[in-house]
């Protein structure tokens, strides 16, 4: 299995494995990743806002990411998104491998389909993460200790600015869990390709206004600490063999081929 890491906040860079950097060329423009060294060839870590953190939420190139791992053959991902806590079972420091997302994103290129050269397709999109590294993940953290929730409705805002008090009311009127600002359109990019993508969310802050009067402050020790068993986690998972069955390939569930192709 070839396998990758999108890394997020806290998780620009990755200690612990040997890696080397590579520069992969998609018709989307260039993408800066990591590529393992020795008995990690087959895995690949790319921070999604850069090695120094340069690139915000609203400026990623999320289709050039996407493409760039299908093109090296990754058929399995793993993400970290840092989130704000909406839900009062979710407090900062928890962890959700999060399961549904709504999209409050604006002006972003979410699909890989846009009609014209490209062809245009429908994809099924009901259950957005892939189960069988849902389930993996869930249980390989029990086996390490670890209090991972199995599942939570992550809302994804455009960024980069935080939240007014009234929008988290609103996201949480509507079951929203927990906030952040990239999880989409990554997602469901990956979807378009038939890629298996879960999405592992760890929580930094109470969302705006949820502790009444109180300005945001981010728990970023909470970070450094979870890091080294986050990752744990990812590598276990992904070299882990048996995983159920899923979607994933099947979920675009047509394909308009471009007009000159239908002639
Ligand atoms: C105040 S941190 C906000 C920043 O952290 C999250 O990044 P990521 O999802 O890449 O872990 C959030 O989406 C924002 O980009
Ligand atoms: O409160 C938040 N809002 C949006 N994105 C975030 N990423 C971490 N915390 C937050």
């Amino acid at each position: 299995m070839r396998a990758a890491i999108i890394g997020g906040t806290g998780f620009d860079t990755l200690e612990g494995i040997h890696l080397r950097p590579e520069k992969v060329h998609t018709p989307y423009g260039d993408v800066l990743l990591f590529q393992g060294e020795e008995e990690w060839e087959d895995f690949f870590f790319l921070p999604r806002h850069g090695t120094t953190h340069s690139i915000p939420p609203h400026r990623i190139n999320y289709r050039a990411n996407i493409k760039a791992l299908h093109q090296l053959g990754v058929t399995h991902v793993l993400a970290t998104l840092a989130v704000g806590s909406i839900s009062a079972h979710l407090p900062p420091g928890s962890l959700v491998v999060v399961d549904q997302f709504l999209d409050f994103t604006q002006n972003r290129e979410s699909t890989f389909f846009n009609g014209g050269k490209e062809g245009f397709a429908h994809t099924l999109m009901s259950y957005p993460y892939c189960s069988a590294l849902r389930q993996r993940l869930v249980e390989i953290g029990a086996a390490m200790g670890l209090k991972i929730s199995p599942r939570g409705t992550y809302v994804c805002t455009n960024g980069p600015r935080l939240e007014t008090a009234a929008e988290i009311r609103m996201f949480s009127i509507l079951g929203g869990d927990v906030v952040g600002m990239t999880g989409v359109p990554e997602a469901p990019l990956a979807r378009e390709l038939g890629l298996h993508y879960a999405a592992l969310a760890y929580s930094i802050n109470w969302a705006a206004g949820i502790e009444s009067g109180k300005e945001i402050t981010f728990l970023e020790e909470g970070v450094a600490t979870l890091k080294k068993s986050i990752l744990t986690l990812f590598l276990q998972t992904l070299k882990s063999s048996g995983l159920s069955s899923c979607d994933c390939e099947s979920a675009r569930l047509t394909f308009h081929p471009p007009e000159e192709e239908r002639a």
